[in-house]
């Protein structure tokens, strides 16, 4: 499933009418009996309320006219309030008005200079509200009467169904300009947008669903579109079939740079992350005075106990052996629990420069990278960076505020700046690829909230590197698994105490849905 922006749904749709030939008015018709059929799902008592449809005076109050004629036909009570005077529409959304009048729909056109409460009356007795006011034609902030009626209608106490986007939110960044309708469901047309899955759009939308209208898949390819929102259906196409015949050997060896003293537990997340998504084998390099501890933590993976700082973090020393070991490897993860000792960091740095296989770097080694960030320019093997959003900040010199207001785009200029694949971290992790690839993960839940959890993320993603998908791919199919693992363990059930550790039991199953999936279609 792609993620488009307003104008690129726009081209989308001029081009499925001006090239292919199919006419606007039946991608209209097509867009409103999906959502009628997805309203019903919703509120499936709707055809007993009375349905009030607010309609501005584009196309997607086109789709609320169509809307209109189709519920009527079903027996519903229906009116259309307009709040432009209807001698502004045109085109398709002209015509579908005009059929109204045939149908005996009751249209009432907004008064400008008329009292706000006498006129809303009409619409406070409606049982559900259709908007059709604002499409992705959105383009200045919302005033005036357009806003008023997006809050009254807020405050009403019935469901909002919303023509393809909230009105009032901006398809293309996701933040409402001026005000938005807090929708209880969204059909949404052809693709799903931006604003709709990022924050804070994605609280504005309600239940979602993408209603196919007929623009023929293989456009999105030829307009360049790449976002994909991950989900099940996007991602089993990915999971390649593991052949009968494979042995440890051959199921990838992955190499683990990981843990100081105070943060074994990172460095056995990892590992056991790695293990979980299918690496054959996992070696952890830990620092000597550690390596007791680890050999009793770890039953699978292997241990390399190496040179040490006096804070027990790794040295720079190991270097050459980490190099040698790594040769024959097929990735590396570092990062999480090494501290930002100097001596530490002239062996990230020295990783980064020279490391023989993919590497992932998580957490201290990407404090690390922000110091000197075109040092990521010298790598000779792929890198995946997975910043949270402090770590994200400090990647940029910027604020956390700056990199959660503008995820994608800061995921997207970093990756391309630097050549690295990111995942940054967060509510609807954001992958992106260095060559513009980009997608938006649609699972996990709040359990996630927890130490630990970008530890076992990184050994996900490692391990995928490992098996030998490339870097984005590897980053995809880890973030979504990881977060799919946890909504398979505790979503709907519980929201909190889900220790890292228990989703990566779920980890397997995932996977083997994906390629269930796979073998289906
Ligand atoms: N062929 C197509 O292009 C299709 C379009 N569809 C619908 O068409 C919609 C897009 O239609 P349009 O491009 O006509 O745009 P909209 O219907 O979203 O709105 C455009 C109108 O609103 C006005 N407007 C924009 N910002 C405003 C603001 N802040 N305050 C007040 N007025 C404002 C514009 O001047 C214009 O008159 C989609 O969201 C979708 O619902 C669907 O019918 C599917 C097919
Ligand atoms: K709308």
């Amino acid at each position: 499933m792609f993620i488009v922006t307003a104008s690129e749904m726009a081209g989308l749709d001029r081009a499925t009418i001006e090239e292919i030939g199919i006419p606007g008015i039946v991608l209209m018709e097509n867009a409103a009996r999906g959502a009628a059929a997805f309203y019903l799902e919703v509120v499936p008592d709707l055809l007993t309320r009375r349905i009030t449809v607010l309609a501005g005076s584009g196309n997607n109050a086109g789709d609320g006219f169509v809307l209109a004629r189709l519920f009527k036909n079903q027996g519903a009570d229906v009116r259309v309030v307009c709040l432009r005077p209807p001698e502004n529409l045109q085109g398709d959304a002209l015509t579908n008005f005009r059929i109204l009048d045939k149908l005996c729909i009751p249209v009432r056109t907004w008064e400008e200079q008329g009292d706000f409460d006498t006129q809303w009356s009409a619409v406070r007795e409606s049982g559900t509200v259709i908007d059709a006011i604002l499409g992705t034609g959105l383009k200045s902030e919302v005033r005036g009467l357009y806003r008023q009626v997006i809050e009254a209608a807020n405050a009403l106490p019935v469901p909002i169904l919303a023509v393809d986007i909230p009105s009032g939110l901006d398809a293309s960044t996701g933040k409402p300009l001026g005000t938005a309708i807090r929708a209880t469901a969204t059909a949404t047309f052809g693709f799903l947008k931006i604003g709709q899955v990022v924050e804070p759009g994605c609280d504005y939308v309600g239940r979602l669903k993408v209603i196919d209208i007929g623009i023929p898949p293989t456009l999105s390819e030829k307009h360049g579109i790449r976002r994909r929102w991950l989900t099940d259906e996007s991602l089993s196409a990915w999971v390649e079939p593991r052949p009968v015949g494979t042995h440890k050997g051959s199921a990838g060896h992955v190499a683990v740079l990981s843990g100081s003293v105070g943060k074994t537990g990172a460095a056995t997340l990892i590992c056991l992350g790695a293990g979980r998504v299918g690496a054959g084998l996992v070696t952890l390099f830990i620092p000597a005075s550690l390596n007791p501890i680890l050999e009793v933590k770890l039953t699978e993976a292997m241990t390399y106990p190496i040179p040490e700082t006096p804070g027990q973090t790794p040295a720079s020393a190991a270097l050459p052996e980490i190099l040698e070991f790594a040769g024959d490897k097929q990735a590396l993860a570092a990062g999480p629990g090494i501290s930002l000792h100097p001596d530490t960091q002239r062996l990230v740095e020295g990783l980064i420069a020279q490391a023989p296989c993919p590497m992932v770097l998580d957490a201290d080694a990407v404090t690390i990278v922000s110091r000197t960030p075109d040092l990521l320019k010298k790598a000779r093997q792929p890198l995946v960076l997975t910043p949270h959003p402090g770590e994200m900040a400090r990647l940029i010199g910027g604020t956390v505020q700056t990199v959660q207001e503008n995820r994608i785009e800061v995921a997207s200029e970093f990756s391309r700046k630097y050549g690295v694949t990111l995942v940054l971290k967060g509510f609807r992790t954001v992958v992106a690829a260095p060559d513009g690839r980009l997608a938006v993960n649609s699972s996990g839940n709040p359990a996630m909230a927890g130490g630990g959890m970008g530890d076992t993320l990184t050994g996900m993603i490692a391990g995928f590197l490992g098996q030998g998908y490339e870097p984005y791919r590897a980053a995809c199919l880890g973030v979504y698994i990881h977060g799919a693992a946890a909504d398979r363990r505790f979503g709907g059930v519980a929201t909190r105490g889900m220790p890292a550790s228990d989703l990566l039991d779920d980890v397997p199953e995932v996977i083997g849905r994906l390629e269930r999936l796979r073998s289906r279609s």
